[in-house]
């Protein structure tokens, strides 16, 4: 019964969900209303441009803000089932690396320089696990195995320098997975790499997913690395979600003409290579915003006069397609049409 309960419960709850910026005196959100949920041994992919408020939810989800300058001013954070709002240091500590963990773009900024790979592997299984020194090596050693390392025996005395990028990059995914996670949140993980070798990152992020039953969130500006891996997808543009749905659904009708701008920017073989930059302007910075309308309004091909007045409300276009966009009478009302 009990365990009939527990699967019930999400893995990950976000609700209302709202981080802000000090800047200049004034608080600013970066990441504004996002609700959202992640189940178990699910990969949810999250894109959107530079800026638009996805590293920012995810350090929000490890309470790993940068001190005196972003805090969470609303909405609430809830992993099985508990919120984490008021979880002290000690008890986040607990958590981040043991139940959640995270891989960033740059290995290289994440592992020490002065300590061996080993070191840093078992440090992790020390923090966590009463384990003794030798067991500890050898678990490191499988784990470099198991992200497909063959080297592993020497490559636990080895420093981060003497590796590769993509060397680096399987080494964190080692030591994320080392406690074997419920979540992993994935920043980027492949775009300091060289395609072929992006590709190989993305298949053991999906093989180490299958293995250890983890969900992942996977965060990315490349539409082309969710359609390789995720199985929902969330798109974000200044700090909200503009578009939700599962991913086969994403590419088959993308609805938001955001999404469908990042679609057109997805390189493609036959076609000379064009970059996200290609959506016409920027992302707003925090503090120039619009304050009405759709944040999205003076960068849109579609933009109506109405899109700079009213807000858009995230709801159902579709079946479990939900998108943020005046061009569907869903987000004027705020209520799903319920086409099956
Ligand atoms: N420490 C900070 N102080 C002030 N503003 C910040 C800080 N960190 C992020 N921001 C702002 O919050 C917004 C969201 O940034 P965030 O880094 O989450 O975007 P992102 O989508 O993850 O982009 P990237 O892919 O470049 O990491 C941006 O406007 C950014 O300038």
């Amino acid at each position: 019964m009990e365990h009939y309960l527990h699967s019930k419960v999400p893995l990950l709850e976000i609700k209302n969900l709202e981080t802000a910026f000090k800047i200049d005196g004034n608080y600013y959100n970066a990441v504004d209303q996002v609700s959202f949920t992640v189940e178990r041994g699910k990969i949810l992919g999250v894109v959107g441009e530079s800026g638009c408020g996805k590293s920012v939810m995810s350090l929000s989800i490890m309470k790993l803000l940068p001190k005196g300058a972003g805090r969470i001013r609303g909405g609430e954070v809830k992993f099985e089932g508990k919120n984490i709002e008021h979880y002290s240091e000690k008890e986040m500590n607990k958590i981040r690396g043991k139940d959640i963990s995270m891989i960033f773009q740059e290995p290289m900024t994440s592992l020490n320089p002065v300590f061996t790979i080993g070191y840093q592997i078992e440090e992790v299984l020390h923090n966590h696990f009463k384990i003794t020194k030798e067991d500890a090596r050898k678990q490191s050693i499988k784990l470099l195995r198991s992200v497909g390392i063959s080297r592993a025996e020497q490559i636990v005395n080895e420093y981060p320098h003497q590796l590769s990028g993509g060397m680096r990059q399987r080494v964190m995914i080692a030591m994320a997975i080392a406690c074997q996670p419920k979540l992993l949140i994935a920043d980027e993980p492949t775009t300091a790499l060289d395609v072929t070798v992006q590709a190989q990152i993305l298949e053991l992020l999906k093989d180490v997913q299958s293995v250890n039953d983890m969900a992942i969130i996977l965060i990315t500006h490349d539409l082309g690395v969710v359609a390789e891996i995720c199985d929902e997808v969330m798109v974000m543009y200044a700090g909200e979600i503009v578009e939700r749905s599962d991913v086969r659904s994403l590419f088959k009708a993308p609805k938001h003409p955001y999404t469908r701008l990042l679609m057109d920017s997805i390189p493609k073989m036959d076609v000379e290579e064009e970059k996200l930059g290609s959506i016409k302007g920027i992302v707003p910075s925090l503090k120039d915003m619009p304050r009405t309308g759709c944040k999205f309004a003076n960068r849109c091909p579609k933009a109506m006069p109405e899109c700079t007045e009213l807000k858009p409300v995230l709801a159902e276009a579709e079946k479990g397609h939900e998108v943020s966009c005046l061009l569907y009478e869903s987000s004027k009302t705020g209520e799903g049409t319920n086409v099956t």
